[in-house]
């Protein structure tokens, strides 16, 4: 659910968290990509080619990725620590003694939260990135699969634990992560965004978990 719907409504800080996430247009990928293909000389042809393909690419402009970066949050000293704080308030008494941060960009969030809930700060990475003995989790990406790996005895049976991410789109890591840690034995409480995209629109619960995200995604009209 998000945060505005979960006693922080009207709170200035969700307003100021979302204008501090900076949106870039076709990251990592444009939304079209020409091809250099068949270079032989036939200007008039081109022409038409290129104009047509100009429309096209305007319009992929405003269909393309809106890749949402959360960069620029960390830069906002105040966003960064509202960011932080709106997640300790969440979790600091719900006896919670794993938090647990996916690669890359939930290691930003993940332990200063653990630092002040009390609670250690657990990485799921990427695939050949931990030394030590894993346990793997494959997830599907909209174009192929990708993993997550979590160290083995990182985490005891019995214990409680919240994922955290910068960004949920279709849940496909949020539900490696979950599966990670309940086949290492603990009970995952929630999992906390600072963005959700309209993929999980209405979405309040991931692989019968709640979710808890701060903010939607922004338009590039919001930025500029
Ligand atoms: O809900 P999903 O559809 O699974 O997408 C969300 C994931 O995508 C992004 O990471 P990405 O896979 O781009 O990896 P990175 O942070 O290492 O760049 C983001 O940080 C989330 O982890
Ligand atoms: N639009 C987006 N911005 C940032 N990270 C993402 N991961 C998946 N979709 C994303």
């Amino acid at each position: 659910m998000f945060a505005a719907e979960n006693g922080l409504k009207g709170d200035p800080r969700l307003e100021a968290i979302s204008r501090a996430i900076r949106v870039v247009p076709h990251f990592p990928k444009p939304g079209l990509s020409l091809s250099s293909g068949d270079r032989r000389r036939r200007p008039r042809f081109c022409f038409f080619f290129f104009f047509f393909f100009f429309l096209i690419l305007c319009g992929c402009w405003f269909l393309g990725i809106m890749f949402q970066d959360i960069t620029t949050l960390l830069l906002d000293h105040k966003a960064f620590k509202d960011t932080v704080e709106i997640f300790v308030d969440r979790y600091r008494d719900m006896d919670i003694s794993v938090v647990a941060g996916v690669e890359a960009r939930g290691f930003m969030f993940g332990p200063s939260i653990a630092l002040a809930i009390g609670a250690k700060f657990v990485p799921l990475r990427k695939p050949r990135k931990l030394p030590g003995e894993v346990i793997s989790e494959e997830y599907v990406l909209e174009y192929g699969v990708d993993c997550l790996q979590m160290h083995v005895g990182a985490v005891q049976p019995g214990e409680r634990a919240i994922v955290i991410d910068d960004l949920v789109a279709t849940g496909g890591t949020l539900s490696a992560a979950i599966k990670l840690l309940e086949r290492a034995g603990a009970e995952v409480v929630e999992c906390g965004c600072v963005i959700g995209l309209p993929e999980t629109k209405g979405q309040c619960r991931l692989n019968g978990k709640p979710l808890y995200i701060l903010v939607g995604p922004r338009d590039l009209d919001d930025c500029c």
